[in-house]
Order: C-alpha cells, then structure tokens, then sequence
C-alpha cells in the first residue's frame, strides 16, 4: 500500500473508536451503532485535507459516555477483540500474563487482549484513547528560506599540495582519498605556512584530514627527528571520547610511513594509571578530552607541555561551551607558560560568538576559513566581529540531506517513533538509524521496551530491529564495544544521547531522528550532520509536539529549510505488520474511512503492548517513571533564548507519561517552582519521593550539560567529584 495515500485526520474532534467495556445496555447501544455504521457513515474530507467521520448525531449517545470520561482525561478500558498474531504476542506474553499489581483498578471482565495467552481470561488492557483530546495539528509556519551551499570536493589532487610523498601515498592507499575538499583545499596550505586558523565547513567535510594532513607534513620534517621522549608537539582537544577514539584512529594511519612520531590518547573513562605510564614513555600527539587533560595537569607529574607547538580545538564552539570553559582555561594556562610559539586552529560546522571569543583568547591574527557558498571565502583577518553581536549565524547542511520535522502529540510519541522504525528497518532494506533522546534514563527505557515489543524472541532468531545504545552512564569497555559494533554494522538503530552528536564519523547513517529537539539550532546541525557525510545522500526526522512547532522558525533564522512529514503517514506503517491487527489481515478493498480507523486501532495495539510490557511489574514501572523524569529535567534545561518554545508548562504531564508507557501521570515528579503542570492539577504530591529541586537559570544550563546534552560529553573535574557522591548520571562517574 502506498504510504502516502492514506491520510487520518487525529484531532480530537473525530470520532473515537474504541469503546470502554459495554454494560449490556451499552453492546445493545453498539450493536446498533454498528449497524448504523454499516448503513453508511458519513466519511469527509476534513479542512486539512483529511478525512474523518462525520458525527452521526443518532450516535451521540453511545459516544457521549466515553467523550465524558476522556474529557476528564480518565482510563479508558479497552477490549481488544481478538489475541494479537505471533511475534509480538509471544514477546510479550511472559510480560503481559504476569498481573499488573501496580494497577488496582484492573476491572474483572473476561475479554481478552492481543498478546495474551489462550485461556488466560484476564480481562481488559487499560489505556485511555490515544486519539483524543490531543491538541490540534497546528499547520507549521515555514519561512522562506535559502540553504547555504557548500561544494563539497575540488577536483585538486593532495599531490598538488607540498606534502611528503609518503603522506600523499598514505592518503591513497590506506586512507582511500585522492582529490582534497573544498575545506582542505583552503585550510592545508594556510597551516603549512605557519598560520593561527579558524575554519568553519559543514558536517562531514573533512575537517579532520583539513588539520591533520598539515600536522603530520610539519612534525615529519622536524630536524632532528622528533623523539617519544620529547612529549607532546601537538594537542588535539575534542569534547567526547568516542571522537578521541576516532581521530586517534585516523593520525595512526596517518603515521604509518612516519613510525617515530607518536600518536596517544586521553580520554575520560580509561585508566588513570595506564595514561601516567604512556605519558610517562612519550606521546608526541596528545588527542584528548578536556576534562582527562585537566585531571593529568593537575595530578600527572610527566606531563609537560615544553614542546608542543600545536593546538587544536576541534568542535570548538562545544568545547567553549559551559562546563568546558573552566577546563579549556587551565589547558591554555598550562600551554601558555612554557614552550615554543604555538600554531592554533580551532574547527567546527558552526562557529558562533563564542568562538570569536575564544579565538581572542588564545589566537594570533587568525585566517578565518569559511566555506561559503557561491567560492570558498577565505580572508586574512580574524573572525566576523557581526558573528558576535547577536546576529544568528547561518548554518550549512549538507546539500543531499533531506530534512524533515513531523509533528506529534505528546500521546502518540512513542507509537509514532516505533511505526517509524519499523517502517525503515522492516519494511525497507538497508538503514543504519541514529536516534537521539534527552537522557540516558530514556535510551534505557527506549532500548528495553523496543527490545521487548518490536523484536520480541521470534524476532530474535532473524532480528529484524537491531538496536544499540550509547550513551554516558555505560562503562567505557562497553562505549567503545557499540561505538565499533555500530560503525560496522550494516543496518540497525544507536539510540543515544547528544554523546554521539558531534564528530562521529559513522559510515552509512540513512537517518538522523532527532525524538527530543535539541538544545539550539547549532547542535540540531551537528546531529543531522551524522548523516549525508562527504557527499552522500541522507535523511533527518525531527520530534515536534503542537507546542513546539515555532523551533522551525527557529531554525530558518539560521537558514535551515525543514519539511513536514505526515504523522498520518508514518502511522499507516502499521498496516503492514499484522502482529498489530485487531480484525486479522487488512482488506484493502476497505473504504479510506474503515482504514483509518483500523490504522488507529493498530496504534492503540502497540500503544497498549508498551503499556502492558512498562506495567509488567513494579520495576519497569520505575524504569519508565525515571526515564520520564530525565525528560522533564531535561526539558526545563533548555537555554533561556529556547524557552518560548520549551516551557515545561506547556508539558501535559498525563500525555508525557503515555509517552514512556505510563496510564497515569506519576505524582510529584516536577515542583511548582521549576514550572510544573500544576495548574493544570496534575502534581498533587500526594507520596513521599522529594520533588525535583528548583534550579537557578545558570543551574539549569550546566543541568543541560550534565545530564541530557553531556551524556558522556568531558565536563570539569570539580563536576566529576560532586557527580561521583551523589551518584548523579553521566561519564564522570568512570574517572578513577
Ligand atoms: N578528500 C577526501 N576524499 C574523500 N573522503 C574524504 C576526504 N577527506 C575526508 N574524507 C572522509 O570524509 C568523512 C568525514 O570527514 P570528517 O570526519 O573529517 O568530517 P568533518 O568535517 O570533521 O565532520 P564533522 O563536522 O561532523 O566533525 C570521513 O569518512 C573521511 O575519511
């Protein structure tokens, strides 16, 4: 069935299709209902373009019950008519048959549910509707806007270049690149002369051979030859290990033909013991990350910095972010007292006023490379005084990267998400996902309850879903394990956090899913940079709810043209995998009317698995209810200039909770004072937990760092220790 062609109108003004358990009078009622329905309800294209029922007025008394009930947002019981096919059922019958004892409320009829065992005459599944009262599908505001184009490759050869033969031949033969990008075409021969750089291309261009190709060429020809014992000549900083990890990986292969000079790294997570004992050896280029190197400035005795004459920031303007600034002072404070003149060059897609900042600190006369749109503009000065005064940088994308938002009440989130996945990795061939979540406490629970309902261990035999995690509160063995297993698998899902946002070079991403927006529009740009890399073709979907819909103007001021994706049809995916139907297989021969309500009845049948599959037993009860109020922490941590958009009072915490699998709203998650839903009377702290802590603005923004954007991304070493008493979530947990 062609994707497209069906469209659902999901306001809540369309008429709900599923009824709570009939009282007798009721199944007379509905019998008659259905009768009437077969007689011909009226079925409209709505103003949207959708179509919807027509209320039949003679109907009106069998739905007025039910429209009371949702209006007051209470559980609907639902009675699914007949058990769900095969694997999803069998994934989760163990979890399902189990009695939810969470839920006192379980009404004793003895109808069955999809998923259930024969003969088990447990009665129904509580969900209240998904489809109703939701908040309208606002039509999205798109401004006009013209993407910045930047030309990926030049047809020059490195050999044009004035590079050691063996480095020319190492790039083809190891590293398989013959022609230079547009960014090392500019950057290389600005580095080989001895300049202060400060170079802005798009994700995925190739910054990293822009300023390791010029390294390697100059610390090869140093006379005498460089010793390991003559410590670091260059340090590289990145904001994450996985990026480490990477560019440590490359300036090997880079190294090869040069075998005296040194390559090592230092990362956050490794052993302390192990880097004093090869700092102690001799590392002549230092990659690391910002907090380790402060850690080893502080406690590592052989560490000097006496002959390093190159500093790299990569992902500057994130290493200049807060939480990082302490730590990036402390390394230019200790490179500033000793050593010879240094050459500086500070990279990333989207340098911002920050950046300027930085570049005053701790640069000289900077050539500012900036691959622009029509040429590659390069000036010998420093950088655009106008990026610092307020004015939105323009950020470019990646030419072949199509870029879509859809937008999804909070109540169809998780349904919404899962009938994407299945509808890339199930029903289409070949895609490598990344999807990016708040909090590390969300990617557990996504992972778990994916697991569990989508692949199931039918599945498992001939796993159709393959997912993987990453994020800050994993140990590091483990980190490093998923970050290869992903690069080189084939197809399959890394659900993560902003961890894995910035640099990772992961060959065959076909889509960025972005399910909780990110902080600002220059992180949104290194996320979907994840994909359409040097050249190739990709694709991004952004999570918006109603609410959130002016995060496009948003972008657009930063020259970011998005297009709307139908919630409607990524729903329809669900027609294709019949483990979700109620009625067995679809007829396609049915009205556009009776497809649509069987679209909805195969989302509540998911919907309901994730709810049985979290209410299974008290613990995934937690889970679900932590993963949640990692999210609402992180929603009150987006930066001030983000909350018009972002408010946590504009969160429906009932709906909110849905989306992690939960009937209820839970009690006391969020204090009045961080701008809870209190006023809509859904957080009377009735139980004991403590509610979350008010946070001062300046609190909130490091809280950003900490928790959902740092997952795992360096912070300073005082963060690390108070983390490590409070047993507070992210990679400072690991430094020994
Ligand atoms: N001249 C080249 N020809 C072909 N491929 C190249 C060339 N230069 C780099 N690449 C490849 O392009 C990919 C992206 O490079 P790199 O990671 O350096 O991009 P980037 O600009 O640093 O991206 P990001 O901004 O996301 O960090 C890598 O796989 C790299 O091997």
């Amino acid at each position: 069935m062609a994707e497209d062609t069906l469209m659902l109108n999901l306001r809540s003004d369309s008429v709900p299709y599923f009824q709570r358990p009939a009282t007798s009078k009721e199944k007379w009622a509905s019998k008659k209902a259905q009768k009437r329905k077969s007689s011909g309800i009226q079925v409209a294209p709505s103003k949207r373009g959708f179509y919807s029922f027509e209320k039949d007025p003679k109907t009106k008394d069998i739905l007025s019950h039910e429209d009371t009930e949702e209006e007051n947002e209470q559980t609907n019981q639902v009675t699914v008519s007949k058990p769900a096919p095969k694997a999803a059922a069998k994934a989760l019958s163990s979890e399902i048959s189990k009695p939810a004892q969470s839920n006192q409320t379980q009404p004793k009829s003895k109808s069955k549910h999809v998923g259930e065992h024969k003969g088990d005459d447990r009665a129904f599944i509580k969900t209240s509707s998904l489809f109703k009262n939701n908040p309208d599908i606002p039509d999205v505001h798109r401004p006009a806007v013209t993407q910045l184009k930047e030309k990926v490759f030049t047809s020059d050869s490195f050999a044009e270049q004035d590079l050691h033969p063996h480095l020319v031949a190492t790039l083809t033969k190891v590293l398989n690149v013959t022609s230079m990008t547009s960014v090392q075409k500019e950057t290389i021969p600005v580095l080989l002369s001895g300049r202060d750089a400060v170079v802005r291309s798009q994700t995925g261009s190739g910054k990293t051979l822009a300023y390791g190709i010029p390294l390697v060429q100059s610390l090869q020809a140093v006379e005498p030859k460089i010793k390991r014992g003559d410590g670091p000549l260059a340090v590289i900083v990145v904001p994450t290990r996985e990026l480490a990890q990477q560019s440590f990986q490359i300036f090997q292969k880079l190294l090869k033909p040069f075998t005296w000079i040194v390559p090592g790294v230092l990362m956050g997570g490794e052993k302390r013991k192990a880097e004093k004992a090869r700092l102690r050896k001799g590392i002549n280029i230092l990659i690391t990350t910002p907090g380790r190197l402060v850690d080893h400035i502080k406690n590592t005795l052989s560490i000097a910095f006496s002959a390093v004459r190159w500093l790299i920031l990569d992902e500057a303007d994130r290493i200049l972010d807060l939480g990082f600034e302490k730590d990036l002072m402390v390394i230019l404070n200790s490179l500033n007292s000793t050593g010879p003149p240094r050459q500086n060059v500070l990279l990333s897609a989207t340098l911002t006023d920050g950046l300027s900042r930085l570049a005053g600190i701790c640069m000289k006369e900077p050539v500012s490379i900036h691959v622009g749109e029509n040429a590659v503009l390069s000036s010998k000065s420093t950088p655009n005084p106008d990026t610092a005064q307020g004015q939105p940088d323009s950020f470019a994308v990646p030419e072949r990267l199509q870029q879509h938002m859809v937008v999804v009440p909070s109540k169809l989130r998780l349904v919404c998400l899962a009938a994407f996945l299945l509808s890339k990795c199930k029903f289409e061939k070949d895609h490598k996902i990344i999807v990016f979540v708040s909090s590390c406490e969300a990617v557990e629970f996504l992972l778990t309850l994916f697991n569990a309902v989508l692949c199931g261990p039918k599945a498992k035999q001939q796993p159709l879903l393959s997912f993987f995690r990453l994020h800050g509160n994993m140990k590091q063995e483990e980190r490093t394990e998923v970050f290869h297993d992903f690069a080189v698998c084939k197809t399959g899902i890394l659900l993560c956090t902003d961890v894995a946002a910035r640099g990772l070079d992961l060959p065959q991403v076909t889509w960025i899913v972005q399910f909780n927006p990110p902080s600002t529009p220059a992180e949104y740009v290194h996320r979907v940079g994840r994909t359409a890399r040097i050249g190739e073709k990709g694709s991004s979907l952004l999570f918006l709810t109603p609410a959130e819909t002016a995060y496009v103007t948003s972008l657009a001021n930063h020259n970011i043209s998005i297009s709307e994706m139908k919630l409607e049809t990524i729903l329809s995916t669900l027609m294709l995998d019949d483990r979700f139907t109620v009625r067995g297989k679809y007829d396609s021969k049915k009205s556009s009317g009776a497809l649509e309500q069987e679209v909805r009845e195969r989302a509540t049948v998911l919907q309901t698995e994730f709810e049985n599959f979290v209410h299974a037993d008290d613990n995934s009860v937690q889970v679900a209810k932590r993963a949640l109020q990692s999210f609402l922490r992180a929603y009150t941590a987006y930066p001030s200039s983000m909350k018009h958009i972002f408010h946590i009072k504009t969160l429906h915490l009932g709906h909110a909770a849905k989306s992690f699998g939960l009937r209820d709203a839970p009690q006391g998650l969020v204090s009045s004072g961080n701008g809870s839903n209190k006023d809509r009377g859904q957080t009377k702290n009735k139980d004991k937990r403590p509610p979350m802590k008010k946070l001062s603005a300046k609190e909130r923004e490091a809280s950003l760092m900490r928790s959902e954007y740092a997952c795992g991304i360096d912070g300073n070493s005082k963060k690390k220790k108070r983390k490590k008493k409070t047993h507070a979530e992210g990679e400072e947990d690991s430094i020994d």
